[in-house]
């Protein structure tokens, strides 16, 4: 399908899908993880050895199919995280996934050398110029696709106040979306960074609005997804910020949680790589 609408009210809970357990704390890992920005090892690209570090390996097959095909060395995708995660010197080279998405929100690269946070222009434009209608950040860049793991499917965000509400609402434009396994992470963590950025300028959490561009299911999720279109819906749970930071960028796991979430079991698919 093709540009595709889903909207929550956040005031109404967390929209944490019910119809299978979504594992919640792999997709604010991930979203704090893209919110740091630069890694400290190899080039400062986004890298996994810091999502491995979390026992996150959503991200691990991409880099582990370059290494295989660039050195012929046949390891198993657990033997390469196994090895991200002790060697160093190996990690900075092979599980680094090019400039991808956190390294485009908090350190995008200008023709003069600078490199420009986004995601802190877009808190101080929601405190200093809350009707300005160029609140986004942005993940495409054009320039360096060619050099990352893979082009960003949420790419555009964009971030409105109402001022009579006292809500910012959020927006992601997802140019492509696998809707078995990505749609409930990307949902959640929009929900997330709306929800974190509205607690760091002095507004309620509003609305999220997803819009999926090339929306597909994998033929090898066809049974999965019968199954979830099968089960009824439960009532979404609550976010709770257990510990408010002094920053948006200081998060961890640990300062999150999620209040009355009752889903119905996992589904488990295989990932397209
Ligand atoms: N084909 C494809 N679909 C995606 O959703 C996707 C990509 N590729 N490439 C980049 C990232 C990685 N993402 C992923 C990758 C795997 C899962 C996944 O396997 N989720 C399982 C288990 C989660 C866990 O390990 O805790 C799930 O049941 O949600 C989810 C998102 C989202 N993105
Ligand atoms: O956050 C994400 C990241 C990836 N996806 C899915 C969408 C597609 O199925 C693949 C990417 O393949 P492309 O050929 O680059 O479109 O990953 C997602 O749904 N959410």
């Amino acid at each position: 399908m093709f540009g595709e609408t889903l909207r929550f009210d956040l005031s109404e809970g967390f929209p944490a899908f019910t119809t299978k357990r979504v594992y919640w704390k792999t997709a604010f890992k991930e979203m704090l993880w893209m919110l740091k920005g630069k890694s400290k090892w190899g080039t400062g690209n986004p890298n996994i050895r810091d999502l491995l570090e979390q026992n996150v390996h959503i991200w691990s097959e991409w880099p582990h199919k370059k290494y295989v095909d660039e050195t012929g060395d046949d390891i198993t995708l657990k033997s390469f995280e196994e090895r991200v995660l002790t060697d160093d010197e190996f990690a900075s080279q092979w599980g680094d996934l090019g400039p991808v998405y956190g390294k485009q929100w908090r350190a995008w690269k200008t023709e003069d050398g600078r490199e420009i946070d986004q995601v802190s222009e877009v808190l101080e434009q929601i405190k200093n110029n809350p009707t300005s209608r160029r609140i986004i950040f942005e993940g495409w860049n054009v320039g360096e696709l060619d050099q990352m793991a893979l082009p960003p499917c949420h790419k555009h965000y964009q971030f409105f106040v109402d001022p009579v509400k006292g809500t910012v609402s959020g927006s992601l434009v997802q140019r492509s979306a696998d809707t078995f396994l990505g749609v409930a992470f990307n949902v959640c963590n929009l929900a997330l960074i709306t929800t974190l950025i509205a607690e760091h300028t002095g507004y309620m959490p509003g609305e999220i609005v997803w819009y999926g561009l090339d929306v597909h299911v994998y033929l090898n999720h066809l049974d999965q997804v019968r199954e979830q279109l099968s089960r009824e819906p439960k009532a979404f749970p609550k976010l709770v910020i257990k510990s408010k930071k002094k920053s948006l960028f200081d998060y961890t796991i640990d300062d999150l949680g999620l209040e009355g979430y009752d889903p119905h079991p996992a589904i488990k698919a295989p990932v397209a790589i």
